[in-house]
């Protein structure tokens, strides 16, 4: 059985789908895992695909300094349909990612509350694993995790700026970093304890 990776994430404007995107080729890069990306309105019809999957990367942008409307709708829905038959997402991998206007955005927020929803559901939560950069004379724009987050990857858009220009390539070199890093994760894992 190979292993399985589902990217579940919302994005109304386009944005934090380019990051959705930085993920999946991340997870790409490591053999032996499949992958793939359901948006919240996708896999609210697609459970079956998410309980079997060895991972689950979650992604919303942040709106009001939490995770949007739309993916707290999905959050809410996973509680009938997830946990109320059986917990059936204990014990795969999590991580997650999120993506804001401004620099810091209150995202933290955002990552915490995916945090708690993987720990909710019994999950186990891969951390981000990239020291925080851009913060002295040699740091530039240009570094991956220049945001400087721990618990997941976090992604800035000007907010006149499209997805095709924006987030810039670092914060996508940021995603994809993630990406990889659970898959290799979930590999390793998912070797050694065989899914229930
Ligand atoms: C209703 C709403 C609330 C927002 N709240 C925040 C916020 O709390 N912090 C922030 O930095 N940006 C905030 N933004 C900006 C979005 O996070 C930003 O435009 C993001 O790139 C949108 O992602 P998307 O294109 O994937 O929808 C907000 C945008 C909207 C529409």
């Amino acid at each position: 059985m190979s292993t399985r990776i589902v990217i579940v994430y919302h994005s109304e404007y386009g944005h934090t789908q380019r990051q959705a995107e930085a993920v999946m080729t991340g997870v790409k890069l490591v053999s032996d895992v499949e992958a793939l990306m359901l948006t919240v309105e996708e896999a609210k019809d697609q459970w079956a695909e998410l309980s079997s999957a060895d991972a689950i990367i979650f992604g919303a942008p942040t709106y009001v300094g939490g995770p949007s409307a739309a993916f707290k709708e999905f959050q809410e829905a996973s509680s009938a349909a997830v946990m109320r038959n059986g917990y059936l997402w204990r014990d795969k991998i999590a991580a997650g990612f999120t993506n804001s206007g401004t620099r810091a955005g209150d995202k933290l927020a955002t990552l915490i509350q995916m945090v708690l929803f993987a720990a909710q559901h019994g999950m186990h939560w891969v951390s981000l694993d990239l020291p925080p950069a851009n913060c002295s004379a040699t740091g530039s724009e240009h570094d991956l995790n220049r945001l400087g987050f721990w618990l997941g990857a976090a992604a800035q858009s000007d907010v006149d700026a499209g997805p095709e220009q924006a987030p810039p390539k670092a914060d996508l070199l940021t995603a994809e970093h993630l990406g990889r890093r659970v898959a290799e994760t979930t590999l390793r894992f998912a070797q050694g304890h065989p899914r229930r």
